[in-house]
């Protein structure tokens, strides 16, 4: 149960928060939730005001004294109030709430474009999803709901014992007092069910993670036998969720069980003076009358409120969600005004580290356009890192990278990404047909581009045999081609692109020697007139190479062409002699 408790779960935050939360929720949308916010507050003082209208109407009644002009009164103050509710709830029905959402979601779209892959790859998997659908559904789509409820439930009886002061104010003081006694105990309620919901906030998360990465994992966890092992861990949560939910609901039912008694003994506390003050001749019996009805209708309203209020510490849950990723730090971007004129790459005394770990230490390395550059070096020692750097995947914390002599944080994200192509060996394919995946590289391509791109890539004929050729929709990310397929449609992606560097993560490492062969074919015409960068992991596939950096622990140890590392006789060679002899 550990694993739940973190800083959000921890710390509660102040009540006028959800106040400032509702309002903001709105986004441009705050004007007319304002606008329902002052028809719920009329509507519910004018049902305030027909309610203390009872007790004249009832005197001229009795003392039939033109009780119709009152009757009037009152029924007009009813009428108005549904009205002014029902301008009130057109922020729901006219469909504000969800173009507040709408809004929501872009802004979060807009703020996860700016943040950097390292830090939105530090969410666990569904995590984000589940914030973009689910949370913001909450924050927007709950704020008219829970306004509606916080001012029905504290206006009615404000603005009741207010006009009561008009007539007996000693009543005026017992409506305070009632509510002055259960604003403490709701306080305290929720500082138990805020922690508690908070818990299942979490528990849920992790539930949905696990979910996730156990239908995700399901193939490799078959095939590895670890099905049992990983459902245990899944089974874990689910008895996780179950606890903290019967923990939350017998440690609600004494708050509960307090303030739902303390607003029903309300009623009765009413009576009690209500009835000394008629046998003493202060009161008389259509005021007690009118009493009774109206604080049963209040216990009704207080009840309701107290009841629903759970769904306020779910909305606060949700927008604190939200604001954690609005408070992410973005990547620093910059528009060119010229792009630039060679496609030289330069590192210059770059660190780098995740959290407190550093990755990437002085790295100082020069790379010529249109040259073929490979990374190698043991597993771990930071060559995708060091790679990822030129992509901005994040900022180094000292040192520069340039292409043509321009540090890349001046170039905007649409800029450095249209000088750099990448094929990496997880080739991400989206479920749409296999033309706009390949054209999403070039969205002004025609299909003609696209295919030539394809033939290039050696993938057209393969694409010719699926049953609806270019069309056909590709299930499950692309769960239905191979490993290799999918290789050349993602060097089809690059070849359309024609950017003028390209990165290599092997592409070919994990192939078969039928497929490795198509995809090397493919991959000798891509890195024609190119900057290259290469990830190696066999070193038969880079001897040609005009540099490669050997790295170790983060820093470059050795540089040159293959021969010449040959020649140093270390780290390189001792790599070249294990590969050789198949170690
Ligand atoms: N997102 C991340 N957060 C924290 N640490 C990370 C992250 N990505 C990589 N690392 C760590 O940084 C170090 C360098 O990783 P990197 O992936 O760059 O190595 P590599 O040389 O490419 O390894 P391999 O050849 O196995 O792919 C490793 O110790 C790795 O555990």
């Amino acid at each position: 149960m550990q694993d739940y408790f973190n800083e959000q779960t921890q710390k509660i935050k102040p009540i006028y928060y959800i106040y400032y939360y509702l309002i903001n929720s709105s986004g441009s949308q705050k004007p007319k939730l304002l606008r329902s916010l002052f028809f719920s507050v009329l509507s519910s003082i004018l049902f305030g005001v027909a309610i203390v209208s009872m007790y004249p109407f009832l005197m001229a009644l009795e003392l039939n004294d033109n009780y119709q002009l009152t009757l009037i009164f009152i029924i007009c103050s009813l009428v108005m109030a549904i009205v002014c509710r029902v301008i009130a709830e057109q922020y729901d029905t006219k469909g504000y709430s969800h173009y507040a959402a709408f809004e929501l979601r872009k802004l979060l779209g807009e703020k996860l474009r700016k943040v950097s892959l390292c830090t939105l790859t530090s969410f666990r998997s569904g995590e984000l999803n589940s914030i973009l659908v689910q949370s913001v559904n909450e924050a927007a789509g709950f704020a008219f709901t829970l306004i509606s409820m916080l001012i029905y439930g504290s206006v009615i009886p404000i603005s009741v014992s207010f006009f009561l002061l008009f007539i007996d104010y000693r009543f005026s003081i017992l409506i305070l007092f009632i509510l002055i006694v259960i604003i403490p105990l709701y306080l305290w309620r929720r500082k138990a069910f805020r922690r508690g919901f908070s818990l299942l906030a979490e528990a849920q998360q992790h539930l949905k993670g696990e979910s996730i990465e156990f239908i995700q994992g399901l193939d490799i966890l078959k095939l590895t036998g670890q099905t049992q092992n990983q459902q245990q861990k899944f089974q874990r949560v689910i008895n996780d969720v179950a606890t903290i939910q019967n923990i939350g609901t017998k440690k609600g039912e004494r708050p509960n069980f307090i303030i739902t008694s303390t607003t029903q003994l309300s009623l009765i506390l009413i009576l009690i003076f209500g009835v000394s003050w008629l046998v003493s001749g202060s009161v008389d019996w259509a005021l007690l009358a009118m009493l009774v009805i109206l604080m049963a209708r209040i216990a009704d309203i207080l009840n309701f409120f107290v009841q629903m209020s759970s769904l306020l510490e779910i909305f606060v849950i949700s927008c604190e969600k939200l604001e954690k990723i609005m408070a992410l730090p973005e990547l620093v971007e910059n528009q060119l005004d010229k792009m630039p004129t060679n496609y030289n790459i330069e590192y210059k005394n770059l660190h780098f580290s995740y959290s407190d770990k550093e990755v990437l230490r002085n790295i100082n390395l020069y790379i010529p356009e249109n040259t073929l550059n490979a990374f190698v070096g043991e597993s771990g020692c930071g060559k995708t890192t060091l790679v990822r750097m030129l992509l901005r995947y994040a900022d180094p914390q000292k040192g520069t990278v340039l292409i043509g002599g321009i540090d890349i944080r001046e170039f905007s994200q649409e800029q450095l990404m249209s000088l750099i192509s990448v094929v990496f060996q997880d080739v991400y394919l989206f479920q749409d047909s296999v033309i706009n995946n390949i054209r999403m590289a070039k969205p002004s391509a025609t299909d003609e581009e696209v295919i030539s791109a394809c033939k290039q890539a050696q993938c057209h004929q393969f694409i010719q045999d699926l049953p609806m050729g270019y069309q056909t929709i590709l299930n499950d990310m692309g769960s239905n081609f191979s490993g290799g397929e999918k290789q050349r449609l993602a060097i089809a992606r690059a070849i359309l692109k024609n950017a003028p560097i390209l990165i290599l993560d092997e592409p070919t490492a994990s192939l078969d020697t039928k497929n490795e062969l198509a995809v090397q074919k493919a991959l000798d015409l891509l890195v024609k007139n190119r900057t290259i960068l290469v990830i190696a992991h066999r070193l038969s596939t880079i001897v040609s190479a005009n540099q490669i950096f050997v790295l170790s622990n983060g820093s470059i140890v050795e540089k040159g062409e293959h021969q010449t590392l040959l020649a140093d006789n270390r780290n390189y060679a001792q790599y070249w002699s294990y590969q050789q002899n198949g170690k």
